[in-house]
C-alpha cells in the first residue's frame, strides 16, 4: 500500500476499532459505494458529509449490517470490529447490532416508559441479575445521555411524551446501555431545533473517550465542531478521508474543496 493510500484509510494515529476494505454496496443493480476502505478509531467522533444521495447512510449501515434488513441491498468486501470479520457466517448480528449500536435521524423511542426503552436491551441481553443493578444501568445510562436530572421524577412516563430534543437523549441513553463499543449516528440532529442540537453535540462531545463514534451529517459546521477525522463522500465513493481540520482547512482533492466551499452539493 502506498503512503497516500494509507494516510486516506487510517487518517491519523490510533489502533482501528473497525476496518472497512475494498467495500461495495448495490441496491438490485444499482452501485451505492464503490470500493470504500476506511478504519474507525476509537475514542474518535468520525464524521461522514458529502452531497445528498453521495452514500453516507448506506455506508454507516453497513457497520452493524442494518443493510441485511433491505432485501435488495448486497454488501461485498471485508469489514471488522476487533478484527473479526462482521459478515462472517457466525456473527451474532443481535451481538453485533448492541456492540454498534445505532441512533436514527428521527428519535424513534419505543411506546414504553422512559424506563423500559433503557432497560429493555439489559434485559434481553442479560446484563443485569436483579432489579438493583438494572435500576443502576438505567440511571447510568441516562446520566451519561445527560437526561437523568430531566427524567428521574418521571421514569415511568412514556418515552414518546418527551420533546424531540429528549427523546434523542434518550435513544442514545438506549443505545449506551448495552455498553456498546461504537455508536453510529444517521443525522441525529436533523429533526431537532438549535438548542437540543447543541445539547447533542455536547453530550457526543462528553462521550467520545469510551467509543468510537461515527456521525453522518449534512451540516458542515457540525461535522467540524464533533468530530476529529471526516470522510467525504460523493457518488458512491470516498473522494478524501482526514483529520477534521485538515479536510475543512486544506483539502488535498478538489471535489472536497468545493464541498466545503459550497460550490455544489
Ligand atoms: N433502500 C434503498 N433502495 C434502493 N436504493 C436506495 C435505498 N437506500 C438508498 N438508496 C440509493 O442509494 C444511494 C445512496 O443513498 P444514501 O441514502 O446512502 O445517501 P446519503 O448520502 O445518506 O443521502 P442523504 O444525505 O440524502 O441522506 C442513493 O442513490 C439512493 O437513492
Amino acid at each position: 500500500m502506498t503512503d497516500v493510500e494509507h494516510s486516506k484509510i487510517s487518517a491519523g494515529e490510533g489502533s482501528p476499532k473497525m476496518t472497512t476494505r475494498n467495500v461495495d454496496v448495490f441496491y438490485g443493480d444499482k452501485q451505492a459505494i464503490k470500493d470504500v476502505s476506511i478504519d474507525v478509531n476509537m475514542e474518535n467522533v468520525t464524521a461522514f458529509i458529502g452531497p445528498s444521495g453521495c452514500g453516507k447512510s448506506t455506508f454507516l449501515r453497513c457497520l452493524n449490517r442494518m443493510n441485511d434488513t433491505i432485501p435488495i441491498a448486497r454488501v461485498t468486501g471485508e469489514i471488522t470490529l476487533d478484527g473479526n470479520d462482521i459478515y462472517a457466517a457466525n456473527m451474532d448480528v443481535v451481538q453485533l447490532r448492541a456492540r454498534v449500536g445505532m441512533v436514527f435521524q428521527k428519535p424513534n423511542p419505543f411506546p414504553k416508559s422512559i424506563y423500559d426503552n433503557i432497560a429493555y436491551g439489559p434485559r434481553i441481553h442479560g446484563l443485569a441479575t436483579g432489579k438493583e443493578e438494572l435500576d443502576e444501568i438505567v440511571e447510568n445510562s441516562l446520566q451519561r445521555a445527560g437526561l437523568w436530572g430531566e427524567v428521574k421524577d418521571r421514569l415511568l412516563d412514556s418515552g414518546t411524551a418527551l420533546s424531540g430534543g429528549q427523546q434523542q437523549r434518550l435513544c442514545i441513553a438506549r443505545a449506551i446501555a448495552v455498553d456498546p463499543e461504537v455508536i453510529l449516528m444517521d443525522e441525529p440532529c436533523s429533526a431537532l431545533d438549535p438548542i437540543a442540537t447543541a445539547k447533542i453535540e455536547e453530550l457526543i462531545h462528553e462521550i467520545r473517550g469510551k467509543y468510537a463514534i461515527v456521525i453522518v451529517t449534512h451540516n458542515m459546521q457540525q461535522a467540524a465542531r464533533v468530530s476529529q477525522r471526516t470522510a467525504f463522500f460523493h457518488l458512491g465513493e470516498l473522494i478524501e478521508y482526514g483529520v477534521t481540520s485538515d479536510i475543512f482547512t486544506n483539502p488535498r482533492q478538489e471535489k472536497t474543496r468545493d464541498y466545503i466551499t459550497g460550490r455544489y452539493g
